[in-house]
């Protein structure tokens, strides 16, 4: 069963990346251990034991039922006894969008087409019903010039039928700065929420993930910046004030028009993104 990975055989490389409750590092799965073996992604559970066990089966779970080019592939889990499982993903050497845009700053036209991307592979998550909670640059990986997949689900949540919002508990370190005013305010996520990630993910993009002009950078410096002690209070205040990121320098008016609608307070008049596909659809095809 190729879907099924013994630890003996996984050879430590590097981190690929950290978040609050989980580790994603690069092995080499050499069985043969001659290193000819294949380069695979492995996220693990920090080990907080107890209640996140079975997030974390949820987490496998789903991933393991996703199947889009834009959403990393499952290649499988490694079970081994009294450890939480690991996740096995492929390798993408290229990195998330964080390491990549820096060094690549890439013109209006392929920011856009990463940005189609992101919105098919987020619309067939949607269409499964799942929101993802925590689309970022960080959580978008490249596969190369002209191929992005969604390449994190830790957060991602089931909506049943019927319902429209996902309540949580608060939960550790939240990325408040990609979070909707609605998620600040009440906790309340949605699939409009996920579209209001994606608007900040695409300003990411437009300012090629240049620290100096990220959003908690940028929000830090519209609050005044009172030696960073940025309350959540303070950001609900200037997006209630209608305050949001101010326009990439390269952004077309007609991508910052969209980019302010996926930001609009009420969740409802925010785009689907089957319309923001064929929307950035439309405005690549005035590049051709
Ligand atoms: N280069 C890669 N090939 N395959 C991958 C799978 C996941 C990742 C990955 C995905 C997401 C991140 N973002 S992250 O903010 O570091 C993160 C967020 C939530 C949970 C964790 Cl454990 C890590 C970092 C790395 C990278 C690769």
């Amino acid at each position: 069963d190729p879907s099924v990975f013994h630890k003996r055989y996984l050879k430590k490389m590097r981190d690929l990346g950290e978040g609050h409750f989980g580790k994603v590092t690069l092995y080499l799965y050499d069985p043969a251990n001659d290193g000819t073996g294949e380069r695979v992604a492995v996220k693990a559970l920090k080990q907080e034991g107890g209640h996140v066990h079975e997030g974390w089966m949820k987490e496998i779970e789903i991933l393991k039922s996703l199947y889009h080019s834009n959403i990393v592939k499952y290649k499988g889990c490694c079970t081994e006894l009294g450890e939480s499982q690991l996740l096995i993903m492929e390798y993408l050497p290229l990195g998330s969008l964080r390491e990549y845009l820096p060094k690549r700053k890439l013109g209006v036209p392929q920011c856009l087409l990463f940005a189609q991307q992101i919105c098919q592979g987020m619309d067939y998550l949607h269409s499964k019903r799942y929101i993802h909670r925590d689309l970022a640059a960080r959580n978008v990986l490249v596969e190369n010039d002209s191929l992005v997949k969604i390449g994190d689900f830790g957060l991602t949540k089931y909506i049943p039928e019927g319902e429209i919002y996902y309540r949580v508990r608060e939960d550790g370190d939240s990325p408040v700065f990609w979070y909707a005013i609605e998620c600040l305010k009440e906790s309340k996520f949605s699939f409009s929420s996920d579209i209001w990630s994606f608007g900040i993910t695409l300003y990411e993009i437009l300012t090629c993930c240049d620290h100096r002009q990220s959003p908690p950078t940028k929000f830090f410096e519209m609050m005044g910046n009172v030696q960073g002690q940025m309350t959540v209070m303070g950001l609900i205040k200037l997006l209630e004030k209608q305050r949001r990121l101010p326009c990439p320098r390269e952004c077309p008016h007609e991508v910052n028009m969209l980019m302010q609608q996926c930001w609009h307070a009420e969740p409802s008049e925010r785009p689907s993104f089957k319309c923001l596909t064929e929307r950035i659809d439309a405005i690549r095809q005035t590049y051709d």
